[in-house]
């Protein structure tokens, strides 16, 4: 089946590398991070390429590799490059695999800007994928996951459901309930995320 699926987070550094190399893994589908900001720590394609062990999935290059850990419309500026969404979208159509999903990670959470008139929530609704929610647990994410959760229902944006990542905290359970999108699994932290980790986690997310 030929899904687009979008991996958003509650913010940014909560796990959607790590739990989008789970999803690639546990659905042999493709990878693409349209938009890569910040490049000192690498990337998230090179990250999901060394965590990936099926014989199947391609990661695709990037629209646009900025050097600024920044939101991607300040890295842009910095740079002085012009993020062309509707190229990006263009991009989408030629790398969507034939038969199989691609997995398209964002960067950082819904309300973060491309450019100075397109937002991520944008960006999702014009690629008609649907939406994983990675929520991490710390004081504030409840905040966090729930304003994630209105703004995707409001706009009427198919979600798939939430992955936490982490370690686990009661708070995860009512913000399933309150949200009314289903849990679709858990990434415990783990001392060395590496292939056989990946592998393990995708085995059990439940995702159809
Ligand atoms: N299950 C885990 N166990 C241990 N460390 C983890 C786990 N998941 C993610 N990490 C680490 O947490 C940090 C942030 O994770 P990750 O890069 O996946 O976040 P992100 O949401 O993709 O960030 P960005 O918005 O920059 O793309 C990374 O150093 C990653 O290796
Ligand atoms: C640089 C880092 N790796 C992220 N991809 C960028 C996250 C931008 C967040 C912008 C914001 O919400 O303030
Ligand atoms: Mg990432």
């Amino acid at each position: 089946m030929s899904e687009r699926i979008f991996i958003t987070g509650i913010g940014t550094g909560v796990g959607k590398t790590v739990t989008s190399a789970c999803v690639v893994e546990a659905l042999q589908a493709d990878y693409w991070k349209p938009v890569q900001t910040g490049l000192t720590e690498g990337t998230d394609t090179d990250t999901v390429k060394s965590l990936i062990s099926n014989p199947v999935s391609v990661c695709h290059r990037e629209a646009y590799c900025l050097e600024a850990p920044a939101s991607p419309h300040l890295a842009a500026r910095l740079e002085d490059v012009n993020i062309n969404v509707k190229e990006i979208l263009e991009q989408a159509h030629r790398i969507q695999p034939s038969g199989r999903s691609l997995v398209i990670e964002g960067a950082g959470g819904l309300m973060v800007p491309l450019t100075e008139q397109v937002f991520t929530i944008d960006f999702i609704q014009q690629l008609e994928a649907k939406v994983i929610i990675v929520a991490r647990n710390y004081l504030g994410s409840i905040n966090h996951a729930l304003l994630t959760a209105q703004v995707l229902r409001q706009r009427a944006i198919p979600v798939l459901g939430w992955i936490f990542s982490g370690e686990y905290h009661s708070n995860e359970t009512e913000v399933v309930g309150w949200s009314g999108y289903p849990l679709l699994g858990r990434i415990p932290h783990t001392a060395l995320v590496d292939r056989a980790f990946v592998k393990e986690q995708a085995e059990k997310l439940s995702l159809w």
